[in-house]
Formats: structure tokens, C-alpha cells, sequence
């Protein structure tokens, strides 16, 4: 069985454990001991030594906070990295830093998001297809192959999605509120809504334009709602807030790259 070490086991780090443990060998590392006695309570194999981790697996999958990283490189003797398949998914971190910092590995950056926990994760993974890369990823949800050059995106738009779209989601049920709804019903219904929004976009392969077109009925009420995201900026603040989030992604990458020479 292909054996794979996970390098913080976080929140991510767990979630892509969890969808693989049938399929592969695991160890995890973190650094609390609440975080292994976590990991070890899902029948997940854990250690606080990463070098261990690393000398015991083919696979090596980096999930530290990428201001981490660092301190990680310092616990794990480089000769280690030697025949490794290394895959980072933190936000940022270029491939040219990993395989500068990783000499002998091969190496793989993948930005999943949290939909892993539900196995709905959408991820993308740079820089050439690899059948087992591509198993582990498929078992938390859906991957795209990607250039690099488009990772910084991906992570703006469906590594932080999942936090912008709870927002909107909190919004709207704020609004329902606002209007005498019973809180949890608006939360549930807004759901719904949101999924058979989804459901149709891509099942009708509609442009979203299109879909609010159909909805929109003249002197109706949907068009007052519209005028009001027209006038508050809604579509422009949410094109600048995944504009930001990416320029956050290669900051992060240009930081990262610097503190690591
Ligand atoms: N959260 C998300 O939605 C997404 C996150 N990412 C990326 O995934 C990475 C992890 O994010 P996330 O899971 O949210 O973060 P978490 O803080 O939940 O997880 C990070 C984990 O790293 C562990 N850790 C830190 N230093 C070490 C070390 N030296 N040795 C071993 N373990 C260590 C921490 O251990 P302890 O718990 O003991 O402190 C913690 O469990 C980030 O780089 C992020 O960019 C990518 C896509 C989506
Ligand atoms: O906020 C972050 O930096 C990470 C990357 C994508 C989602 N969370």
C-alpha cells in the first residue's frame, strides 16, 4: 500500500486524511498533543516527529500555515526529501520555492478548499498529471489540472470561496430576519435555494445572466432587489474581494519565497 505522510493535519490536513485512510497508509503530524489525540481519535496513525512521517512514506503532503513552513523545513533532515513526491496545498507557496527547499523531491502544489470535509472539495493541482496525486484528491471531490500561473486565483475563488459564499449565505439569511423570518427555517431554505440555484446553472449550462433575466419580471419585485445591488456596488466589492485574496496569494508566495533563500 502506498503510504502517505500528512504535515499538519489541520482543518485541511484532517479532512483529505480522513477520505484517504481506506486507501492508502497514513501518518498525520501536528503539534499539540489535542491535535494528535484528535487525529489518533479518527483511527489515524499520528507523531509529532515530521521527520519520521517523512522517512516512513512515499507521499508527502505539506498542509502547515505557510508562515509555518519554515519552522517545519528546520525539523526534517534534508535527505529525507530524496524520492519523495512532495504536494503542497498551502496558499501561495510557488513550486520553484518547493523544489529549490525539497532538492530530490518531486514536487506538486494542489489548492483544494473545505468542501473536502463533505467530499465536495473542488481542487486544482500543478504541474503534471500524476494517477496517485490525482487519487488522493479525487477522494475528497473533484480536480482540475492546472498551469501554475493560475493557482493565486484558485485560491482566491475556490480555496477562500466556500468563506465568501457563507457570508452572502449569513447576509441573506440577516435579511429574511430582517423581513420576520424565523432564523433557522431562512437558513434552511436559503440552502435549498442556493443549491437548486446551482443545480440549474449547471444542468441548463446557462450563462448567469441569463438565469436572472428569467427571473427578473418587469415592475416585479426581483428588480427592485437588483437595483439595490446596483446602487450598493454589490458585483464590483465581490470582484475586488477575490481581486484581493489574490493578490494576498502571491504576496504570500513572494514572502514565503524571501524568508526561506
Ligand atoms: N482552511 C482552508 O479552507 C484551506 C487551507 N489551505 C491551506 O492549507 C494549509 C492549512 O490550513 P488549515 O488546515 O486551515 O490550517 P490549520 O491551522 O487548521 O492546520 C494547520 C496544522 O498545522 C499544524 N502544524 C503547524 N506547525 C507544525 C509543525 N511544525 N509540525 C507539524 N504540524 C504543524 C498545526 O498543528 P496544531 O493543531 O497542533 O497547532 C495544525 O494542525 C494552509 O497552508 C492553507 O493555506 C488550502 C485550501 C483551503
Ligand atoms: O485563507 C487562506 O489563506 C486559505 C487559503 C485558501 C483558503 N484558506
Amino acid at each position: 500500500m502506498v503510504s502517505i505522510s500528512i504535515l499538519g493535519a489541520g482543518k485541511i490536513g484532517t479532512a483529505i486524511a480522513k477520505s484517504i485512510k481506506d486507501n492508502f497508509e497514513v501518518i498525520a503530524t501536528a503539534r499539540s498533543e489535542a491535535s494528535l489525540k484528535r487525529i489518533q481519535e479518527l483511527g489515524i496513525a499520528s507523531t509529532r516527529d515530521n521527520s519520521y512521517a517523512v522517512n516512513k512514506s512515499d507521499i508527502v503532503i505539506i498542509s502547515v500555515k505557510p508562515q509555518h513552513f519554515r519552522t517545519l523545513l528546520t525539523e526534517i533532515k534534508p535527505e529525507l526529501w530524496i524520492g519523495k513526491k512532495v504536494i503542497s496545498v498551502m496558499a501561495g507557496v510557488k513550486l520553484l520555492t518547493l523544489s529549490r527547499l525539497l532538492k530530490g523531491a518531486t514536487v506538486f502544489r494542489a489548492m483544494p478548499n473545505i468542501n473536502a470535509v463533505v467530499g465536495k472539495a473542488t481542487t486544482a493541482i500543478s504541474p503534471q498529471k500524476d494517477e496517485t496525486v490525482e487519487k488522493i484528491f479525487l477522494s475528497i471531490g473533484n480536480v482540475y489540472w492546472v498551469q501554475e500561473e493560475l493557482l493565486d486565483a484558485w485560491t482566491a475563488i475556490i480555496g477562500s470561496g466556500p468563506a465568501f459564499l457563507a457570508e452572502i449565505v449569513d447576509a441573506f439569511a440577516l435579511g429574511a430576519v430582517a423581513c420576520g423570518m424565523p432564523r433557522e427555517l431562512a437558513y434552511d431554505a436559503i440552502l435549498d435555494m442556493v443549491e437548486g440555484t446551482v443545480s440549474l446553472l449547471k444542468k441548463c449550462k446557462t450563462h448567469p445572466v441569463f438565469l436572472r433575466d428569467q427571473v427578473t419580471t418587469p415592475a416585479g419585485t426581483t428588480i427592485r432587489g437588483l437595483m439595490v445591488m446596483e446602487s450598493e456596488g454589490v458585483k464590483s466589492a465581490i470582484i475586488k474581494t477575490v481581486e484581493s485574496a489574490y493578490q494576498r496569494a502571491v504576496t504570500i508566495g513572494k514572502e514565503i519565497d524571501s524568508s526561506v533563500q
